[in-house]
Parts: structure tokens; C-alpha cells; sequence
């Protein structure tokens, strides 16, 4: 049985909403990877300093960015506002500023840092619990700009104000339990924060003088009943539980606030404790403001095409159309499967459907590498990515393509099976095409980014633009994406071709972050784009430029 849902015919390719937090969440390692899972998964792998745990701070900050949230009133909720509330006592530790800045470089106009919070906290249960818990994920939460009102519980607080506080964020006193146990499983308290809870005995510049809650602390067990189960054992490892100071033991009268009902039901079942983890965390991350409406649960795309290009004139007459297509892989294992043939159908640019009437260029498209999740336990599958180039006359062009899967199965039995991305195929715009041997990311070094880009003369568009986004500052926590708009000159014609060339020198922030643009061409009536190129097949400015 598969674990993981994949996407059905409700979905179409592309998705700008959907296909960049699509990749971020099932695509952690491997060939063209950009995702936050590989800083918390595998589980307690990445050292964030001595008892420190990057899970454990990316759910917690999770929780406290959502925590100021009053759902009666339809404000706050997972929306960032944790980046302007650091400086607040109800906010201690480091865990908070290290969670965004690792998260940041992620931030494109497609992904927010909202989102990004939540799916972390996806990340952190999800490799902590080895994919036992796949908390579903939706995509379309938004920044805040400012702080938002005070409201983190704290350990000092009644059960009266605890339940009321949960309440005001939308969780009954059974859900709050449930869901102080599942965040208490990860992590724990810090005594270089909370030195009236946890006694400070070694040095604090090296060490946090961490007390864990529970002895599962890395590793695709962490995520589990242990915490619950040792409340009920009376072992006293947790120090909101049983630590000295009884002022401060908010687990303890959280956990029995029912009369120890739930948390011994807790206890007795693992499987019941994540099932519960499951629901109530995703309902914490899809705590969002009334004004936010988020997308539908976010599947696994069967056949996903990127990094699709057309080089013009790659030889007189002709343009090279090169990209990647992503399959599921058939037996789940990085090594190549020879038993399958990909092959692409690809329609001209005159449109129509490949037939009687209509001759496709067919091209054979070799397995190139692979990707996958790094969840091992929890069914997600690896990803193949085969990778083509085709030449193609210049005058026949492209509109889109179908994708062929052959199948052999071990008896020799031949299945073949014709992806069409719902009957039109898998779109490419043949019109603004960048021109990725002319074209040049600097970002990392120098900051250059020179753009050239190819226009198709029959549309007669006289104006390109280019408006690259990017988080900024990059010094601020919770940047914004900003767009910075160039126009492209017209720098030549492609002979023997009907198109013109355009060109930038454009200059971007040095930094790690991630680089999108769209392009615009227009003319006195109209406007084209090409949205949300990415820059991952573009090669780095060569470093003296
Ligand atoms: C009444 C409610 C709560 C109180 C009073 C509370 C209090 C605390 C305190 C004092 C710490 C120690 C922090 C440190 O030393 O860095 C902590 C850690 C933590 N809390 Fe809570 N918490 C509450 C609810 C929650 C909830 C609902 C979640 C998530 C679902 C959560 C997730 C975490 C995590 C993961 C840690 C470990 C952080 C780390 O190890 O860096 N907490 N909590």
C-alpha cells in the first residue's frame, strides 16, 4: 500500500500555487533539491549546538507563531508574525531566529514564510516519526508585516488561563492536552532560557542545559507516546511535569486536567497518539487569519515536468527544446530501471492534437537521476527524473508535449501508458524563451544576473521586461519579496530564425537565497508572461564578470 496520496485529475500542469510547495515537501534529497527537510530530517541529525534540536525549535515555532491567534475574531494564526515578536518574554530562546533563518532562503512569491513555518512543522513530525505522521499540508498563507497581539501561554500560568487561552485559539480543553502532549515530545526546556525551571549547572556559551521531556530525542522514534507514557509511569523527566518548581509545572496540570483521562489513553497506544498528533497539528498550521483561504491538500504529482527550455538556433534553422520529467519511481529505489521507457510526444507550435493531421517529434528520454523524501518508514516514493533534448526546425516549434510511459514487467508483458495532462498535454510557450547558454547567475558571487531572452517576431512585442524576485532584506527575519523590475534591450536577431534577442545586466543581493523571475513582453495592445522561471538550470557568472 502507498502511504502518500497522489494528485488526480483535479490537477493540471503547471500550478503556480502548487508546484514549488509540492516540490519543497516530497523532494528533499537529490538531483535539482531545494527544500527545507534536509535541516531537520533525518530526525536530530543536523547539530544545531549541545541539546538543541532543530525539529524540536521548528515545531515549537510553529505553535508560538499560531499561539497569539483568536479565532473568534478571525486574526492571527500561522502567519509570521513570529519574526516581530521576538522580543517579547513570552518568546525565550534562540530556537525561534534560528528557525526563520534557516528558512528564509526558501522564500520565493510563491512561498511564504507562513507557509514555510507550517511545513516545517510538517518537516519536524514527519522525520521525527519516520512518516508515521504526514500531516497534510495547504499552501497560500500570508506574512504578516507587523507584530501581532500577545497570547504564548507560560509555564506559570492557571489551567484556568491555559484553557482559555487554547480556547481563544480554537482548541478545546481535550485538544489542548492532546496537543501540549504532541509538541512535548520533541525537544525541551532549556535552562540558559528558563533557569527557574531547569537548574543552569555547566557553562552557558557552550552548553543550553537542556533537560529533555522525554528519553526519545532523535531519530525516527522521537516523535512518539513516550512523553505521555512516562506522566502516567511517574517518571519524572519532564521538567514542566515534574521539575522542582511546582509553579511552573503546566504539563502536570494540563495532563490532568480531565482527571488523566486522555493522557493515559495517550499513553496505552502509540498508534492513537499520532493519529491525535496528526489531526491536531493540522489543524494548528491551517490556523490562519479569515482573510487567508488556503488551497486544496497538496498531492504528489504523478508527471511533473521543469527547467523546460528552448535554445534558438542551437544550429541554423533549428532550437534545442531540453528539460526534465519526474516519474514516480516503479520500485521505489534509486537504482535505474530498465524496464521502463520514457518517451515525449511533442506538439508544434501551430497547436492541435498529435495524429492523422498533426506529425509530433517523438524523442526517447533517458533516465538521468533521482530524488526522494527523506522519511524512510512512511511509504513516500522516490522520484526518477529523466532528463531530453530535442532539435526541433525553428519554424515548427513547440506548444506542448505528451509524456509516454512504457512499462516491461518482469514476465515481458509491455504496458504503455499516455500522460496528456488532461487532454491538452504539458504546455510550453514557445514565445518568451530564456536563452540559458546566454544567460548567467551570479548570485552566490558577484551578484550579476545577466538575462538574455529570445522573442518570437510574429506576435510583435517590442518591450521585454524581467521582474526578479527575491526575499529582502536579507538581513531581516521575516523579509519580503521584493521585484525588481529591468527592461531588456533589444540586443540582435537570431539568423535564419524568427526571432529577436533581448538582454539584461541585471544585479541581485549576493546570497543564498531563492531566485525567481517572470517575464512580461507587450506591445501598444497586449501583454505576454512567462510567470516564475526559476534559475536551476541557468549556469553561475563566471567569477570576473
Ligand atoms: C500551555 C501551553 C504550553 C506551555 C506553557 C509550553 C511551555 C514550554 C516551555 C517552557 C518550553 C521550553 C522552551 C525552551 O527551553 O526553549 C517548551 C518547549 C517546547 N514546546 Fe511548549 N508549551 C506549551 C505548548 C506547546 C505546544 C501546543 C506545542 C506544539 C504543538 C509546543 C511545542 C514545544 C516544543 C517542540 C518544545 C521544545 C523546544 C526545544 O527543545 O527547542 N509547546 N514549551
Amino acid at each position: 500500500t502507498t502511504a502518500f496520496e497522489v494528485a488526480g485529475d483535479g490537477y493540471t500542469w503547471p500550478n503556480d500555487k502548487i508546484d514549488l510547495l509540492e516540490h519543497m515537501l516530497y523532494e528533499h534529497s537529490g538531483f535539482h533539491v531545494n527544500s527545507p527537510a534536509s535541516f531537520v530530517a533525518p530526525c536530530g541529525r543536523v547539530p544545531f549546538g549541545p541539546g538543541r534540536s532543530g525539529s524540536a525549535e521548528w515545531l515549537r515555532t510553529a505553535y508560538h507563531d499560531m499561539a497569539n491567534a483568536n479565532v473568534a475574531a478571525g486574526t492571527g494564526g500561522v502567519d509570521a508574525s513570529i519574526g516581530f515578536e521576538l522580543d517579547r518574554d513570552e518568546n525565550p530562546g534562540k530556537g525561534f531566529n534560528e528557525t526563520l533563518f534557516n528558512l528564509r532562503d526558501f522564500m520565493t512569491a510563491r512561498t511564504s514564510m507562513a507557509d514555510l513555518i507550517a511545513m516545517g512543522a510538517v518537516f519536524a513530525v514527519g522525520g521525527c516519526s519516520g512518516g508515521k505522521v504526514e500531516i497534510p499540508f495547504r499552501g497560500g498563507r500570508i506574512d504578516a508585516i507587523n507584530a501581532g497581539p500577545t497570547g504564548v501561554p507560560k509555564p506559570e500560568e492557571s489551567i484556568d488561563s491555559h484553557i482559555a487561552s487554547f480556547n481563544r485559539q480554537g482548541f478545546t480543553q481535550d485538544e489542548m492536552i492532546g496537543l501540549v502532549a504532541c509538541g512535548h515530545t520533541l525537544g525541551g526546556v532549556h535552562g540558559v532560557d528558563f533557569p527557574q525551571i531547569v537548574a543552569v549547572v555547566n557553562d552557558t556559551s557552550v552548553d543550553d542545559n537542556t533537560q529533555t521531556f522525554d528519553s526519545t530525542i532523535d531519530g525516527e522514534g522521537a516523535f512518539d507516546n513516550k512523553v505521555a507514557s512516562d506522566f502516567v509511569a511517574n517518571i519524572t523527566q519532564n521538567p514542566l511535569a515534574f521539575g522542582h518548581n511546582v509553579t511552573t509545572r503546566s504539563d502536570a496540570r494540563i495532563f490532568n486536567s480531565d482527571g488523566g483521562v486522555l493522557i493515559k489513553k495517550m499513553a496505552a497506544s502509540n498508534e492513537f497518539f499520532l493519529q491525535t498528533c496528526q489531526s491536531l497539528l493540522e489543524r494548528m498550521i491551517n490556523t490562519v487569519p479569515k482573510s487567508v483561504h488556503l488551497g486544496n491538500q497538496i498531492d504528489i504529482i504523478p508527471v511533473k515536468p521543469s527547467s523546460l527550455y528552448a535554445t534558438i538556433g542551437s544550429s541554423p534553422g533549428n532550437m534545442m527544446f531540453s528539460g526534465f520529467i519526474r516519474l514516480i519511481s516503479r520500485d521505489n529505489s534509486l537504482d535505474a530501471d530498465p524496464g521502463r521507457k520514457v518517451r515525449i510526444h511533442i506538439h508544434p507550435r501551430s497547436g492541435g492534437r498529435c495524429g492523422a493531421t498533426v506529425d509530433c517529434p517523438v524523442v526517447d528520454v533517458p533516465e538521468f537521476s533521482w530524488s526522494r523524501s527523506l522519511y524512510h518508514d512512511g511509504g513516500y516514493p522516490y522520484f526518477k527524473k529523466y532528463k531530453f533534448s530535442k532539435e526541433i526546425p525553428v519554424d515548427q516549434g513547440v506548444s506542448a508535449f505528451d509524456v509516454e510511459v512504457i512499462d516491461a514487467a518482469k514476465d515481458g508483458t509491455v504496458s504503455s501508458k499516455l500522460y496528456t495532462n488532461g487532454g491538452g498535454g504539458f504546455p510550453f510557450d514557445d514565445t518568451i524563451v530564456t536563452q540559458p547558454t546566454q544567460t548567467c547567475n551570479g548570485q552566490q558571487g558577484n551578484g550579476n544576473f545577466n538575462l538574455t531572452v529570445a522573442l518570437h517576431d510574429d506576435r510583435k512585442l517590442d518591450t521585454v521586461q524581467a521582474l526578479l524576485q527575491y526575499p529582502d532584506s536579507l538581513t531581516a527575519l521575516v523579509p519580503a519579496i521584493a521585484t525588481n523590475k529591468v527592461t531588456l534591450k533589444r540586443v540582435g536577431v537570431v539568423s535564419g530564425t524568427k526571432y529577436s534577442l533581448f538582454s539584461v545586466k541585471a544585479k541581485v543581493p549576493s546570497g543564498t537565497f531563492t531566485l525567481t523571475y517572470d517575464l512580461v513582453a507587450s506591445n501598444k495592445t497586449h501583454t505576454e508572461f512567462r510567470r516564475f522561471n526559476d534559475v536551476t538550470e541557468i549556469p553561475s557568472c563566471p567569477k570576473k564578470l
